[in-house]
């Protein structure tokens, strides 16, 4: 008999692709049949700016309730999303290996962020995104934007519509009541990896070099979690999930969450990091942390041999106490000073 494994999802169609991308890797690993079920968070129902909704992990914590409850038996988030801290009786168990880390300019006509006209509207939600386009642009006028990658993407002049969608119009901006505007910016900044979940990566006019906009931690990986005692043993869902593990991403993705950890910073902080592990071992490692209106920014860069999840924690930790060493702690809203 397999396992039967019930895999739980947000309703997004982000959520949804990512959760089917990782409930067929399992099957196809392991003796296990895979059901998806939904579960609603008070991320999708509630409709303010991410910024202005304080705390972390907003997504993440229905599907976290649904874990220890019983009514799923593996929860898919987006790294980024997942809070640093321990959650009670859950584990991490794998980390597929990681899409493309960048963010991704999605700009009318074409444009790259240096051809973008003096004072372009550019939307994002992101305090990191919009602090790191402030220092680059400082002449740009960020609008903080949210909802699916589909209604930031038709906020963009002239973008194409996905099937079933209103055309965008050419000219006038028009907000329909209660909804969203069309067509009333110039560019929006997404993570590239959603993008290409999505199959939207064609809309994508500049990939941005890390110096450019530095990602956040985590970003373009997922955590699959499971109840602490669904991680270990010899359970046809326990030896799926090692093999879904992919250890590049995840001492990356430890390294580049210790840094937010270490200066106390949630999701929704001025706070970049990138970690890539080379074949010898040597974690490469790139953190930033930018004033929110873009007139200040702080990097630091380190490389280490790691042989550990210990050793690229370290790293990361070692990096953020430069980065709080040198002002960061001054610079923008942090928990950690120094
Ligand atoms: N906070 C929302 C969120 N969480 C994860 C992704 C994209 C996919 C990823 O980074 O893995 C997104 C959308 C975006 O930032 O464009």
């Amino acid at each position: 008999m397999p396992q039967q494994v019930r895999v739980g999802t947000r309703a997004s169609a982000l959520a949804l692709t990512q959760t089917g991308h990782v409930a067929d890797a399992l099957a196809a690993l392991a003796d296990v049949t895979v059901e998806t079920v939904r579960v609603r968070t008070e991320g999708d129902r509630v409709s303010t700016s991410l910024a202005s909704l304080g705390g972390t992990g907003v997504f993440v914590t229905a599907l976290r309730d649904a874990l220890l409850d019983g009514r799923c038996d593996v929860a898919v988030h987006s790294l980024k999303d997942l809070p640093t801290g321990d959650a009670e009786g859950l584990t991490v168990a794998a980390m597929p290996v990681r899409q493309d880390p960048r963010d991704a300019l999605c700009a009318r006509d074409g444009l790259t962020l240096a051809a973008l006209p003096l004072g372009a509207r550019v939307g994002t939600g992101s305090p990191r995104r919009a602090a790191q386009l402030r220092a680059r642009r400082p002449d740009l006028e960020v609008v903080d934007i949210r909802g699916n990658v589909d209604t930031r993407l038709r906020r963009v002049r002239g973008s194409v519509p996905v099937a079933g969608a209103a055309p965008a119009p050419t000219a006038t901006p028009v907000a329909p009541p209660g909804g969203s505007p069309v067509g009333d910016l110039d560019a929006v900044v997404l993570a590239a990896a959603g993008l290409a979940r999505l199959g939207r990566l064609d809309a994508a006019t500049e990939l941005f070099a890390p110096d450019v906009l530095l990602p956040a931690p985590g970003q373009g990986a997922l955590a699959v979690e499971v109840r602490t005692a669904d991680a270990d043993g010899e359970a046809p869902l326990a030896q799926a999930l090692r093999a879904l593990d992919d250890v590049a991403t995840r001492r990356a993705v430890v390294a580049e969450r210790a840094v937010l950890a270490r200066l106390e910073a949630g999701c929704a902080a001025p706070v970049g990091a990138w970690g890539e592990l080379a074949a010898d071992g040597t974690l490469s490692l790139d953190a930033n942390v930018t004033a929110v209106d873009g007139t200040g920014s702080l990097r630091r860069r380190t490389r280490g041999l790691v042989a550990s999840d210990d050793d690229a924690r370290a790293l990361g930790r070692a990096l953020a106490d430069e980065l709080l060493t040198a002002g960061a702690g001054d610079l923008a809203p942090l928990g950690a000073t120094r």
